[in-house]
């Protein structure tokens, strides 16, 4: 393998990326994205289910990214919007973001996790959008974009679009934070849930098509060393 290809977990061979999306793609895009949102709604709405049977993982990830906040923001709950992308059931929203932000809205696109969101956190929500993230239109601007384990169920194509998007509706000083597992070099992708682990380099690159600027890259320590790292990317 190098830098550009990619496998699959049956053993399939991809030169680079485009031929994953080729290969994929071939009948339609929407078969790609109904085939991953098939997976997520059998998937139970809990922790335990957003987080691939791993909930433990929750308190170190939001330990984490409790003290990027306070590098980025330093005190909470000043008048800011973020929209969490991808939400799941609200675990990031639930746990993190709304001690930091006086408004949060959520887009995730399975309506099962959107109900349990609802159910949990009623209220504290400002607006709950149940779509996929490559066709959402925003409503709103915002100051923080918060984008945590969804952005490997996008095409390339489709995950460029949607960042070009985000930047267009952030706030002055605002942040777009993308918080995703990486490889260490080229492509991995999931049959099963139908994602694409990428490299630092391939987001780099994506970043870079976006015509976002990497103000700060990091990775996720204390995760168990037989799992993906996790890298978090804090962009304008
Ligand atoms: C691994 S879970 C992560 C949930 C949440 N971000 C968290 O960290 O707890 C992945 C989530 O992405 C959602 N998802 C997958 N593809 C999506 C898409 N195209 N648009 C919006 N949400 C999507 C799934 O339904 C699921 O809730």
């Amino acid at each position: 393998m190098n830098s550009e290809s990619g496998n699959d977990d049956k053993g399939n061979f991809f030169k680079n990326i485009q031929a994953l999306w080729d290969s994929q793609l071939k009948d339609s895009k929407e078969k790609w994205y109904s085939l991953g949102d098939q997976y997520w709604k059998k998937i139970e709405p809990t922790l335990k289910g957003v987080l691939g049977g791993l909930d433990f993982l929750n308190k170190i990830d939001i330990e984490e990214s409790n003290k990027l906040l306070t590098m980025l923001y330093k005190t909470p709950l000043q008048d800011l919007r973020v929209l969490d992308c991808g939400a799941g059931i609200g675990r990031v929203s639930k746990e993190l973001l709304i001690n930091w932000f006086k408004k949060v809205d959520i887009i995730e696109q399975n309506p099962i996790y959107v109900e349990k969101a609802r159910e949990e956190l009623g209220n504290k929500i400002n607006e709950y959008y149940c779509s996929g993230l490559q066709s959402f239109e925003f409503q709103h601007k915002y100051d923080c974009i918060w984008i945590q384990w969804v952005a490997s169920h996008l095409t390339d194509d489709d995950l460029i679009q949607f960042l070009k998007q985000c930047k267009l509706n952030l706030n002055e000083k605002g942040y777009i934070i993308l918080k995703e597992n990486i490889t260490k070099q080229g492509f991995s992708y999931d049959t099963e849930d139908h994602s694409v682990i990428r490299s630092d380099l391939m987001f780099k690159s994506i970043f870079y098509k976006a015509g976002l600027d990497l103000k700060f890259s990091g990775l996720q320590p204390n995760f168990p060393k037989d799992l993906y790292l996790v890298n978090q990317y804090v962009l304008q």
